[in-house]
């Protein structure tokens, strides 16, 4: 099901516990690119000569102000979306969450992030995929997806979720 060359993404989604115990996640709308009007984790492409985890630090500095500390980041997994009616959309992003940083988020020009209760995610808001693997995610699951979009490019046509265990260390 892999695409052909997909290009190399990444994407982050922190959270944090409320005063009264709710916990919660940063998410953004993407005001801009691929999937704008989406609600979305932090992200973008890893530029050449970066790891994704060098990739999502500089990620989600440029889209929301927040400062991360590599070492803070938990390797999640790896979704690989192909989009065989829009080849150049394919891409595999490498998924990190994490509970600590520094600053407060602001908006950018890419995405208007504001936290979301994790037990009320905006999955209808979020590309199709995300209801496949984010709750398992950030429930402190690992994950290791293939994603196949229909022709409207939007709507997730085939899926296959793969033991997290062959995921390399990361
Ligand atoms: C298809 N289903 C999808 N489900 C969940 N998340 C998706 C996604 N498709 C793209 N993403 C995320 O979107 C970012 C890349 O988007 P993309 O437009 O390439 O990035 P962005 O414009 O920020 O790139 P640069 O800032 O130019 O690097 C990156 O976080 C990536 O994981």
């Amino acid at each position: 099901m892999s695409p052909v060359s997909p290009y190399q993404v990444c994407v982050a989604f922190l959270t944090r516990v409320r005063a009264d115990g709710r916990p919660e996640v940063l998410l953004g709308r993407k005001k801009t690119g691929l999937g704008s009007g989406n609600i979305v984790g932090l992200g973008g492409k890893i530029e050449p000569g970066e790891n994704a985890r060098d990739a999502i630090v500089r990620e989600i500095e440029e889209e929301s102000s927040l400062v991360v500390d590599p070492a803070d980041l938990r390797q999640a997994g790896l979704v690989k979306f192909a989009f065989p009616y829009r080849e150049n959309w394919s891409q595999d992003s490498t998924v990190f969450v994490g509970s600590r940083w520094t600053g407060e988020p602001a908006e950018s020009d890419e995405v208007a992030p504001a936290w979301y209760p994790i037990d009320e995610l905006p999955l209808d808001e979020m590309w199709d995929d995300a209801k496949y693997w984010l709750p398992t995610v950030l429930a402190g699951g690992r994950v290791l997806g293939d994603f196949r979009f229909g022709e409207d490019c939007r709507t997730v046509s085939e899926h296959e979720l793969h033991d997290p265990h062959l995921l390399s260390a990361g």
